[in-house]
């Protein structure tokens, strides 16, 4: 325990301290807990024992970060609160800060892990730029620059599903005005800005430079420039770096490395990657003036790497694992790229022909190629960061791995070739994180192909189900179709029975009729047969993938070999890299890891070339190839039964229409249903039908007082209280009517109205256009036959009759 803490109480009141937290040049943090409330905070306290050695720049420089810390307010950085007055004991002669506790600890420690040698997992990259660049952007906007930007002063907060990262420590942060340029120089050296480290003046920008180096850090798990060289040494080599080169390293021989690229051995997408790149060369650039702007329109330099890296962030990369090529790839997508686009850029990367690309989402869902691509696209929110958009893209019919070789970094296989052969401390380190990185790619990668094992499960799955369901809809729309059947040819046998009693219609008809139905039965017949064997090659689907849920792949706890090595790996790097400085230089061969590396290849090759998993894998697929080859002959079933259907419907359409014509022929000597009428009563069901007495017999027309009315009578047989229908032809000119001769020259149409308030408006209707018929045959002919028709209803509708010529 630091002298300080061992000085503090451990209780003061209600307040328990738990633990030191970190310390730093001149203060110290430590955690302290309330007895009964749940809370917590941290309290920096400048070194009490050494008060009396503090410079006045170093109280200054204290009292300034209390001041600052307690004016701002932004979610990335740390709150200052008020310290409880029962703490207010441990004050010394400078103020006390108390601060909100982040308990994930800083990203320091975090980096130190092992598992991130290589850089941390993407979704913590992309979430802790964001994050670090709002409170630098905050920062500035406040006029403030924290000239200490590093891993040990940004803090991790858990805030309900997500880590936020906070910016700590304003201890050397500067307010500049607008054209203020401070020569005064403090910070820590590593990540310090050359122009401060130079002591020149400075401004904004040196967070700029802090910024690249801790986001370069995030990635590849390294500081990008000569990362075990004391800054005065690295420094005199980069500034001759072009202002494209985002990384120097010293190679084996010792020769100063530039590149514009980050280091491959890192865990963000290509795509990210690429993007990255370009914003840390704005980032690294030397010159001061020039970084973190780009020249604009009007040839002067503006800022931009705050709205650069929002819109990197922003973009709508997805990633899509690759089963055949055993590969993890990545895509930028807008919202109007097509899934056609999309097929090939996979066809470019993994030489799967696009019509031989089978592209499945996470949920086993097959991608819509009506729609865009961006249909795969989970939307990422603060809470959802670590939501990664996942594509699986297989060899349509196949689950096989068509690539087997494995991607080892070049570090590693050079161990490889000559395990005994000893290094320096730095390339040693460098090749075994190297080492565990190919560890965890190798298991990142199995764990993809499990995963597109399941994703394509969930798709058998949920196909049979829909193809379970068509049947079923097939199965049931046979059936209505058959009880249809049923019903027409009872339907028949009435009609038959009852045409033979009347002697109505001649053998040739009726036979016509039964020849219909006839040959439709039997369609009906042969379509059963084939969608009940349709039904059973369901039904052996259905037990397939029964089985295959039942008896999933059980071996996957295989993997746990992976997962063992992975630690075994990183229980090594973590000893080589904690070795005490001065064992540096006793080099050790790379024997232990090298074996580490050898298993896993081993054991990944067993993996994926295991009999069994590939003969489940076959099944899987199989499976699929039945079900999806029973989609073809149930869709062209559902269209034969809906022409079946429709043929049946005008099975009975068509006697419906012999009965009507034989009757009418029968009833009305010659007359027929006029051809316009028959279609617009189309409907018309086979029903009673009383055959009127004739117009001219009990029709009158009354036109006294300019009103003309036609009397017409109705048919006892028909309508249970017989009466008259008065019939109003109000818009026919009385002239007409009263006069005979006018009927020579007949109104093309006479509208009428229907007084009678029993008939009902569509009764009224039917009326009318059917009078119109009347009235044109009335006046050719002088008198017509009519037809009055009484529906099952009881509604009326009227036919009239013209005389065939
Ligand atoms: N609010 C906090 N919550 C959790 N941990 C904290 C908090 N503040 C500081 N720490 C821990 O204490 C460490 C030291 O804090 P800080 O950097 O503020 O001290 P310092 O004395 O100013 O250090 P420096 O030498 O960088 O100036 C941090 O690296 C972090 O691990």
């Amino acid at each position: 325990m630091s002298k300080m803490a061992a000085d503090e109480p451990l209780e003061v009141a209600n307040w328990v301290r738990e633990r030191v937290l970190g310390s730093g040049g001149f203060g110290q943090v430590t955690l302290w807990r309330h007895k009964t409330k749940d809370e917590m905070i941290a309290l920096k306290k400048c070194r009490t024992g050494t008060d009396a050695i503090l410079t006045e720049k170093h109280k200054e420089r204290w009292s300034k970060e209390v001041e600052i810390m307690q004016r701002l307010n932004h979610p990335n950085v740390v709150k200052a609160i008020a310290v409880p007055p029962d703490l207010a004991v441990l004050r010394s002669k400078l103020p006390l800060m108390c601060m909100e506790f982040c308990s994930k600890g800083d990203l320091r420690q975090v980096l130190n892990r092992s598992e991130n040698c290589c850089g941390l997992c993407e979704a913590e990259v992309r979430s802790l730029i964001s994050d670090v660049k709002s409170a630098v952007q905050y920062l500035h906007s406040m006029k403030i620059t924290h000239r200490d930007l590093k891993p040990e002063n940004i803090v991790l907060q858990q805030e309900e599903d997500r880590i936020v990262y906070k910016l700590i420590d304003l201890g050397y942060a500067k307010e500049l005005d607008q054209s203020s340029i401070c020569t005064s120089f403090v910070g820590t050296l590593q990540y310090l800005a050359p122009e401060l480290f130079m002591s020149k003046t400075y401004n904004y920008s040196v967070d700029y430079w802090s910024l690249g180096l801790v986001s370069h850090e995030v990635i590849t798990g390294v500081r990008p420039f000569l990362p075990n060289m004391a800054p005065v040494s690295w420094m005199t080599h980069v500034r001759e770096k072009s202002s494209d080169d985002i990384c120097a390293y010293k190679a084996e021989d010792g020769t100063i490395v530039f590149s514009k690229e980050l280091f491959l051995q890192n865990h963000i997408s290509s795509c990210l990657k690429c993007y990255v790149e370009k914003w840390l060369k704005l980032l690294l650039e030397w010159d001061a003036a020039k970084r973190g702007r780009i020249l604009n329109r009007n040839k002067e330099l503006q800022i931009v790497v705050f709205d650069l890296i929002e819109d990197i962030l922003s973009k709508k990369i997805i990633n899509v694992f690759s089963v055949p090529s055993y590969q993890n790839l990545s895509y930028e997508i807008d919202d109007s790229t097509a899934v056609s686009t999309l097929q090939t850029w996979i066809e470019r990367d993994t030489r799967i022909p696009v019509q031989e690309q089978e592209l499945l989402l996470s949920s086993g869902q097959p991608f819509d190629i009506s729609k865009e691509a961006c249909q795969c696209w989970v939307p990422q929110t603060l809470n959802n960061q670590n939501v990664n958009t996942m594509v699986y893209v297989y060899h349509r019919g196949s689950l096989a791995i068509q690539n087997f070789a494995p991607s080892v970094p070049q570090t590693v296989s050079k161990m490889m070739e000559e395990p005994r052969n000893k290094v320096e401390f730095v390339h040693q380190k460098r090749a075994w994180a190297h080492a565990v990185f190919f560890l965890q790619q190798e298991m990142e990668l199995y764990h993809a192909f499990l995963q597109a094992y399941r994703v394509k499960m969930l798709h058998v799955i949920s196909s049979n189900a829909k193809l379970n369901e068509q049947t079923q809809a097939v199965v049931s729309h046979l059936q209505q179709v058959e009880a249809q059947l049923q019903l027409i040819l009872e339907s028949l046998h009435f009609d038959e029975d009852q045409a033979k009693k009347i002697g109505f219609f001649s053998e040739e008809v009726m036979h016509s009729w039964s020849k219909m139905n006839a040959s439709v039965g039997r369609r009906i017949a042969k379509l059963k047969e084939i969608v009940s064997q349709l039904e059973s090659k369901c039904d052996v689907a259905n037990g397939k993938t029964m089985d295959l849920q039942r008896n999933p792949y059980t071996k996957m706890a295989d993997h746990e070999v992976l997962m063992s090595l992975l630690e075994e790996g990183q229980k090594r790097y973590d000893s080589l890299r904690r070795r005490p400085k001065e064992n540096r230089y006793e080099q050790t061969d790379n024997v232990e890891m090298v074996k580490i590396v050898y298993n896993c290849l081993k054991h990944r090759d067993k993996l994926l070339r295991d009999k069994t998993f590939n003969a489940h894998l076959q099944q899987v697929i199989d499976v699929q190839m039945e079900i999806e080859q029973l989609w073809n002959p149930l869709n062209s079933s559902v269209q034969v039964i809906n022409k079946v259907q429709m043929e049946l419907k005008q099975t009975q359409l068509d006697r419906q229409h012999d009965i009507w014509l034989q009757m009418t022929q029968d009833s009305c000597n010659g007359f027929t249903v006029p051809r316009d009428l028959t279609k617009s009563h189309a409907v018309y069901r086979p029903v009673v039908i009383t055959t009127s007495q004739p117009l001219s017999t009990s029709m009158s027309i009354d036109n006294r007082e300019d009103k003309t009315e036609i009397l017409v009578p109705t048919s006892e047989h028909s309508f249970t209280e017989p009466k008259q229908f008065r019939l109003t032809a109000s818009s026919v000119q009385p002239a007409l009517v009263s006069n005979d001769q006018a009927y020579r020259d007949p109104p093309e149409q006479m509208s009428v109205s229907l007084s009678n308030s029993q008939c009902d408006s569509s009764a009224m209707i039917d009326y009318n256009v059917s009078l119109r018929y009347a009235t044109q045959d009335l006046m050719n002919e002088s008198f017509q036959h009519y037809r009055r028709v009484l529906n099952e209803d009881q509604s009326l509708d009227w036919a009239f009759l013209e005389k065939q010529d």
